[in-house]
């Protein structure tokens, strides 16, 4: 393809993501499957063009006169992001072949004028009602706060599944893979790896084989603030993908302090049988003796979508952990054996996810300030009825993927209104696990505002999270 026409496909695929729900990364592999004629060069030059704009769409859409369109976004970046002169812009634009066709004059006018300043939020380049929600949160920060959640590149995170093999066995590993691992600075089973060149992962044997998770270093320390011990029964309250439920899970099994021999390893067979064990993790067929798991907590994982249960069957086998996945019923139903009788319940509540927005920047302008009361809503019910699990003297674990009050600290102001049976348990108390590092203890503790944590791109190096801890006291 030439330059012009990959232009003219990236102004194609900003419009399509513009009307999709979909993640940008599925928007593009979705074209590239209906146009087989573009090269993986073209693809990449492609995506760099629709990331380069997502990330700086407030700007261009405030230089562009407020058009929303592809094909103004494209042109508007060629000229604020590449400080390409018009004339180059204009020669992109010739019509001829498959590249866009000329400018108009009032695009050409829109990219020869003079930016004047920028309000606050276009700089940003974030939402103005989001920004306005940063300056409460982060006062003089919220700029740096603002930059860090939509930069690009964030790195890829994993967590060592510590009953299956050591942080050093898989560090050596990494290496000897050509990677650059780096222990993350909270997570005491966390490496880091540079987005760029993207490592494959997936396709790694350490991964097939369950030696690792990819999972953001925040949600591990999530899942550390749970504070889970041997003979707990614990419950996952939205387990969606099963990120955290392998993190709560790993908790449950020995640590393993030696590496692995071999990498051929035995199929996991459950020991525990749990409640309702039709849904008991899969039993396949051994290739080799048979490694017993003999989990010591009791977790339980509940989700409303029994696609996303059924999704974490297959991640929990190959970490060699178990959980009994349950279905929630719309009305809660489905949890009435465990009410009172949970150790520790984790709420991991439907939200904006706009924690991860360095990783998707595409939802940041998907989002509506009614969608954050519609989420509040839904999180000061779920945490009515997660409550209810909890015994007494057991730990209610509430966290959300967001960076904004009006789902973070506004549910958590809720929840403790309504529930004065729930005390506040001070994060710094809750940092006191065993899978979480010295500088974690120090510096988290100190971020920490009582009982609530806040974690972000700027502040923590990690995805945007929220966490707050409660115990029952009657
Ligand atoms: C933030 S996601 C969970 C992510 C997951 N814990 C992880 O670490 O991969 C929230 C989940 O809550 C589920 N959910 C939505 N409404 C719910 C409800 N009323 N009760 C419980 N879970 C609900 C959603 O299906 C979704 O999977």
């Amino acid at each position: 393809m030439t330059p012009a026409a990959r232009l003219a496909a990236a102004a194609s695929v900003l419009d399509s993501i513009a009307h999709s729900r979909q993640p940008a990364e599925v928007v593009l592999k979705a074209w590239g499957a209906a146009n087989r004629y573009a090269g993986s060069g073209d693809r990449r030059a492609i995506a760099d063009r629709v990331y380069k704009v997502i990330r700086a769409r407030g700007r261009l859409v405030w230089a562009m006169g407020g058009r929303e369109d592809g094909r103004a976004l494209v042109i508007g970046s060629l000229s604020l992001i590449d400080g390409l002169p018009l004339e180059e812009i204009e020669r992109l634009h010739s019509g001829d072949g498959y590249g866009p066709r000329p400018l108009s004059k009032q695009e050409r006018s829109r990219i020869t004028a003079e930016p004047g300043e920028l309000p606050g939020w276009v700089a940003a380049g974030l939402p103005e009602f989001v920004v306005e929600d940063f300056k409460i949160t982060f006062g003089d920060r919220w700029t740096e706060e603002a930059h860090a959640l939509m930069a690009p590149r964030a790195p890829i995170d994993l967590r060592v599944n510590s009953a299956k093999t050591t942080v050093a066995a898989v560090e050596a590993e990494l290496r000897a893979a050509g990677l650059a691992p780096q222990r993350t600075p909270w997570s005491a089973w966390g490496l880091r790896l540079a987005a760029e060149p993207a490592p494959d992962v997936q396709a790694m044997d350490i991964f097939k084989q369950g030696h690792i998770e990819i999972q953001d270093e925040g949600s591990q320390v999530a899942c550390w603030l749970a504070g889970v011990e041997a003979g707990m029964t614990v419950v996952d309250y939205c387990a969606g993908g099963g990120g955290k439920t392998l993190g709560l899970a790993m908790q449950g099994q020995p640590v393993v302090t030696k590496a692995p021999k071999a990498q051929a390893e035995a199929a996991p067979v459950a020991a525990w049988s749990p409640v309702g064990g039709d849904d008991a993790a899969p039993q396949p067929k051994p290739k080799a003796k048979p490694v017993e798991i003999t989990s010591t907590i009791r977790l339980f994982a509940y989700d409303v979508v029994q696609k996303r249960l059924d999704n974490i069957r297959p991640r929990l086998a190959r970490a060699g952990v178990n959980a009994d996945l349950r279905l929630l019923g719309q009305n809660g139903g489905g949890v009435e054996d465990l009410v009172r009788q949970a150790d520790v319940v984790l709420v991991d509540a439907p939200c904006s996810g706009s924690g991860a927005w360095r990783r998707r920047p595409e939802d940041a302008w998907r989002l509506k300030p009614s969608e954050i009361e519609r989420m509040h809503a839904l999180q000061v019910q779920i945490l009515d009825r997660a409550s209810a699990l909890v015994k007494p003297g057991g730990r209610l674990v509430f966290i959300t993927c967001s960076m904004l009050r009006g789902e973070n600290e506004a549910s958590a102001a809720a929840f403790e209104e309504n529930h004065p049976e729930f005390a506040p348990v001070p994060i710094a108390e809750a940092l006191n696990s065993p899978n979480l590092t010295d500088a974690a203890r120090e510096r988290l503790g100190a971020m920490a505002e009582g009982h609530r944590l806040r974690l972000s791109p700027a502040s923590t190096g990690t995805d945007g999270f929220f966490a707050a801890v409660y115990e029952r006291t009657a």
